[in-house]
Parts: structure tokens; C-alpha cells; sequence
């Protein structure tokens, strides 16, 4: 029986940089979480320790520090694809890199005063080897709410089966989005549009489950952004759970609601084109 190595990749995973632009009194904020993957020729060192062709994760994380004094960070897309492009060109032994980013945004208050936002984070995963570049930009953590609009009956039903079924119910989640581009494009212009498209169509869909919403807001990006191939949601289904309140003498007609932690309902699905194009790298 032989043993071979498998797959394998290696780089420095959450490198939290924030980045102040200080042109006179109004400064600027960025806050990054950067993840670099590595991969290419490295079979030496796992076989026999040969390190000659590992470029160091500490040099890795090094180089996310210096980029962003060197380059500025403004769009996220934009900063990832110039590592990734950095480690292919400057590496021989590596042939593809892939650079995640989270964003995390502050509001402003005064010139240099900032107030973090809630758990919202803007994402990107760009993917560069010899044969392509491929951008997947994303968001996690929007939380959204419908208090009323929202129906799930007429489910099957089995032995095990004791959900009551409701014609009014609260829908929330908290969306974990990703999409893929064909091509570079706008990304400042392309990023609130997939927002706005997001939301647009969790609140004016009226919902007979979340996997029917998750549709809905994938196709609504399809729609109204032609930058857009291809659509991955995840939605928790946050469920609110009616309250027996009778003993207390109280009715409760979707009034009072336990706001379960979990379990939860984990509703996932893609929507895309019928021709898009393929690909190749890193959701
Ligand atoms: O929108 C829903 N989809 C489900 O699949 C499901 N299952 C469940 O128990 N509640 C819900 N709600």
C-alpha cells in the first residue's frame, strides 16, 4: 500500500490590520481581517523538511502590514488581489494563492472618533493562479427581521411531527452571502447594490419558507446586477417561538416571543445563471 501527500496549503489565517489615513484632521478607517493561503511545489518540506521553497507565514502576515502602508487599502477586492498577485509572481514554487478579507466598518462620529458597527462584515475571496483570477466578494451577519409576512404550513408531516402549523409568524436570520463576478468590476459601486438587492427582497417578499426568500433574494441580485454569475446564501432561520402566556390568564396573539439561540434551522442554497461562466477558485 502507498502513501502519497494529498492536497495541502498553508499561510497565515487572520491577520487583523487597521489601516488610519491621517490627511490632516479628518482621518479614515480601515479594519481588515486577512487570511492568505499558499499553495504550489511543496512537497519538500512535508516529505523532508526542505524549507527552501516556504515562503514564512510570519513574512506572509509581514507583507499584509507593508502593503497597506505601501498601497493604502480602499476597496477590499482590490487590496486581496494585490497580494495574491504578489505571492504567484514573487514565489516560484507557489502557483496559487487565495486572499480572504473581512471588513469590519465603523461609523463616523467626529473627525478622528469612530463607532463600530454591529456584527455586519463585508467578505472577499479572490483566487489567483497561473491559469485565472477569480473574485467571490460576500457579506455575513446582516441580520434582518420580518415581524409579520411570513407563513410555513402545509409541511410534510411524520410521527416525530409536533410544529404547529402558522399562517403569521416572525421570519429572521442572519444572512451569510457570497457571489461570484465573470469580471473585475466597480467593486465601491457593485458591493452596496448586492446589499441593497439583499434586503430589498427579504422585506417585500411575503415568505411560505425561508427557502423560498433565499431564492427570491438570490435571483433579485441576478436581476439587478449584471456583474454577478452566481449567488451562495446561508440563513439561519433565527426562530422566534410563540409564548404560552394562558396560565398567566394573557392571550398572545404574535405579541411575546422567546428569541431561540439554537438549535436553528440552516437553510442554504445557490442561485446562478444558466450560463455562467465556470470556475475555478475558493468560495
Ligand atoms: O421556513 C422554514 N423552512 C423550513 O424548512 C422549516 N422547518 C421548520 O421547522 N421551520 C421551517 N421554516
Amino acid at each position: 500500500m502507498g502513501i502519497v501527500l494529498g492536497p495541502n496549503r498553508y499561510g497565515k489565517a487572520e491577520t487583523r490590520v487597521v489601516r488610519v489615513v491621517r490627511d490632516g484632521q479628518r482621518h479614515e478607517l480601515r479594519d481588515l481581517n486577512v487570511s492568505v493561503s499558499l499553495s504550489g511545489d511543496l512537497d519538500a518540506t512535508h516529505l523532508a523538511g526542505d524549507n527552501a521553497g516556504v515562503l514564512p507565514t510570519d513574512t506572509q502576515k509581514n507583507t499584509v502590514y507593508a502593503f497597506a502602508k505601501e498601497h493604502g487599502i480602499d476597496q477590499p477586492e482590490d487590496f486581496a488581489l494585490r497580494l495574491a498577485r504578489h505571492f504567484v509572481a514573487s514565489q516560484p514554487t507557489i502557483h496559487r494563492a487565495r486572499v480572504h478579507i473581512e471588513q469590519h466598518s465603523w461609523q463616523r462620529l467626529g473627525p478622528h472618533s469612530f463607532q463600530r458597527d454591529g456584527g455586519e462584515t463585508r467578505t472577499t475571496t479572490v483566487t489567483v493562479d497561473t491559469a485565472g483570477e477569480w473574485v467571490v466578494s460576500g457579506l455575513a451577519g446582516l441580520v434582518l427581521l420580518n415581524s409579520t409576512d411570513s407563513e410555513f404550513w402545509g409541511y410534510a408531516k411524520d410521527g416525530y411531527t409536533t410544529l404547529p402549523e402558522t399562517r403569521d409568524r416572525i421570519l429572521a436570520t442572519a444572512v451569510d452571502a457570497r457571489w461570484r463576478f465573470a469580471a473585475p468590476t466597480d467593486w465601491a459601486d457593485s458591493y452596496p447594490g448586492v446589499r441593497a438587492a439583499l434586503v430589498a427582497a427579504f422585506v417585500q417578499t411575503y415568505s411560505l419558507s425561508l427557502q423560498q426568500t433565499l431564492y427570491a433574494m438570490g435571483r433579485r441580485v441576478l436581476e439587478e446586477r449584471p456583474e454577478v454569475v452566481e449567488v451562495r446564501l446561508a440563513l439561519p432561520n433565527k426562530h422566534h417561538l410563540l409564548v404560552d402566556l394562558a396560565p398567566f390568564g394573557l392571550d398572545n396573539p404574535n405579541e411575546v416571543f422567546v428569541a431561540a439561540d439554537r438549535p436553528y434551522g440552516l437553510i442554504e442554497g445557490t442561485v446562478l445563471r444558466s450560463d455562467a461562466p465556470s470556475y475555478d477558485g475558493a468560495f
